[in-house]
């Protein structure tokens, strides 16, 4: 049983596919957060900008099989268009994102990627790995087509990450606006963010696209 709290066609609004239309994957479920808010200072990862709670959302629901799913999301990619495009996200997708699912959205013609936090394991078939570290979760996927590191998070250096086997490396500024108390304001993040670039060129600035356009 699938569990999507959500599914929307959208544009890849981060990193090295930013601007790229894509049907978004939604999974309920993270391991690094319950996704309420009242545990969200207890939780492994606390800044999390998005709700994966439940099945409810656009599109949303619980799906038997693999073939199910994928034929109810892709009657949300436009109709006869090609260069199909899928990004499982979530939540952690890497909780329920299995061999049968990448091998149904194959035979339906669709390139896959995948947003995780990179402690658990991954199936093979995935057509681009996008890896977002978290400060108190060990990585599992060291290698990959992306790192995504969201900054500052205290005690988790760029650095630490700069030697792995990525073929890009994105820093993204902190979204503080959807925590209940706000420690800095997203202007910061992105001066941060910027300067650290700037002064490390093997990194580049990683904006949330979709934010600023008023889109999913
Ligand atoms: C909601 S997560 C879901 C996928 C996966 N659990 C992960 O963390 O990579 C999707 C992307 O949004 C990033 N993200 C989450 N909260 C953010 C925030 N407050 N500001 C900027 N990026 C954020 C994550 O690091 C990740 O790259
Ligand atoms: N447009 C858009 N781009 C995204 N890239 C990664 C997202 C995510 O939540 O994983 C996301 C999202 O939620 N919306
Ligand atoms: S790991 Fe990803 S989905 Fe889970 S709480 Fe953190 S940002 Fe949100
Ligand atoms: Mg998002």
């Amino acid at each position: 049983m699938y569990k999507i709290k959500e599914a929307f066609y959208s544009l890849q609004g981060e990193g090295a596919h930013a601007g790229r239309p894509a049907l978004f994957c939604r999974f309920t479920g993270c391991n690094l957060w319950s996704g309420k808010e009242s545990q969200r200072m207890e939780a492994q990862c606390q800044f999390c900008d998005t709700d994966f709670v439940g099945t409810d959302g656009q599109n949303g629901g619980r799906f038997n099989t693999a073939a199910a799913l994928m034929s109810h999301l892709d009657t949300l990619w436009p109709e006869g268009a090609a260069h199909k495009y899928i990004i499982f996200t979530g939540g952690e997708p890497a909780l329920q994102l299995d061999d049968a699912l990448i091998a149904a959205a194959k035979a339906l013609q669709y390139t896959i990627a995948i947003e995780t936090n990179g402690t658990r394991p991954l199936p093979s078939g995935i057509d681009w790995i996008c890896v977002s570290p978290k400060v108190a979760a060990p990585l599992v996927v060291n290698e990959g087509h992306e790192l995504k590191l969201v900054f500052p998070q205290e005690h988790l250096p760029p650095e630490s990450f700069s030697h792995l086997s990525f073929d890009n490396f994105f820093l993204q500024p902190m979204d503080q606006s959807a925590l209940p108390s706000d420690r800095i304001a997203l202007e910061d993040t992105q001066t941060q963010t910027l300067r650290y670039c700037l002064q490390n060129p093997q990194w580049r600035l990683s904006l949330q696209t979709h934010k600023m356009l008023g889109i999913d």
